[in-house]
């Protein structure tokens, strides 16, 4: 079975409000997919109930497994950090990967301390003499060294700094993931993962509005700097977004053949970030 997420409208209400409307997505092994959007998009909302943290409307199946219903055994396959890493004070570090050790089948407390090795954390700290971004970091150490089939990860970079952050993401790619494994991560620093997305899917107001592959996204949009004297022309072309900075002109366009901007000025890649941009002005791109 290479099917290992499936959700199939899934809607959320809190009270009168409407947060997550009508989603659908199937995630497969290999795949890691960026949840993508602006705040109060309905995010953490999608991925808790992912996580069964949540009460929710529709049909959800994380690994075949009912999230509220097999929570227990989803668990054993299944690791998350949520966006607020939270551990007890009194806890020291060793405390915290010998509780994992008991706790968790598929914890493998070699590979934590691999993790551990590259920080500053040392084992016997507690966790209230670490800093915040420590705490994360150890947070992630423990998570990371689940052997879960599908990792759940809300803003895990949230206050660390930049060289960490890298370090995660590499951490991420070259000691958890494998191609039978699949990853969904949202964050708001888009430029960070791009790299390593396999999928998009970009939410707004509680709706998917663009869910495709990194490289079909690549194919489809195009950033154009445009030759000054044809940017009224460029400009009938509806692009998603114009900017002028400086005497030059970006479009980004969706769609448009490259031999049409070409005769308008010189194509590039857009980032993500770019591409993030351009979708939230418009309804849907689906
Ligand atoms: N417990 C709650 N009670 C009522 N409304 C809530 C609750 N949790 C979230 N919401 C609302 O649901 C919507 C989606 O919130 P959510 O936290 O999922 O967004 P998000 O995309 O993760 O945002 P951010 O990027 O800011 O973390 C928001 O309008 C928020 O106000």
């Amino acid at each position: 079975m290479s099917e290992l997420i499936s959700v199939v409208g899934l809607n959320k209400h809190y009270g009168k409000k409407h947060v997550v409307s009508d989603v659908n997505l199937t995630i497969h092994k290999g795949q890691i997919v960026g949840l993508v959007g602006p705040n109060g998009a309905g995010k953490t909302t999608c991925l808790q109930s992912l996580l069964g943290l949540t009460d929710f409307e529709g049909d959800i199946k994380i690994l075949g497994y009912h999230p509220k219903k097999d929570r227990e055994k989803m668990l054993r396959d299944v690791a998350y950090i949520s966006d607020v890493a939270i551990l007890p004070k009194w806890l020291t570090v060793t405390q915290a990967l010998t509780y994992m050790s008991e706790i968790h089948p598929n914890f493998d407390i070699k590979k934590a301390c691999v993790f551990l090795d590259k920080t500053n954390i040392d084992i016997n700290d507690k966790v209230k003499a670490l800093s915040k971004g420590m705490v994360t970091q150890l947070h992630l150490a423990l998570v990371l060294a689940i052997d879960a089939k599908v990792l759940i990860l809300d803003e895990p970079t949230l206050g660390l700094d930049i060289l960490t952050r890298r370090q995660f993401y590499t951490h991420l790619l070259e000691d958890f993931y494998t191609d039978d494994k699949c990853i969904v991560i949202t964050t708001h620093q888009i430029e960070e993962i791009e790299h390593i997305l396999t999928d998009v899917a970009f939410i707004k107001e509680g709706k998917i509005v663009l869910a495709k592959s990194a490289e079909n996204i690549r194919e489809r949009f195009k950033l154009l700097t445009v030759t000054p004297e044809k940017v009224d022309q460029a400009k009938q072309l509806h692009p998603l977004f114009s900017n002028s900075l400086m005497g030059l002109t970006t479009m980004l366009f969706d769609g448009q053949k490259t031999e049409v901007l070409q005769a308008l000025g010189k194509i590039s890649v857009p980032s993500l970030a770019d591409i993030f941009v351009g979708v939230m002005t418009k309804e849907s791109c689906l």
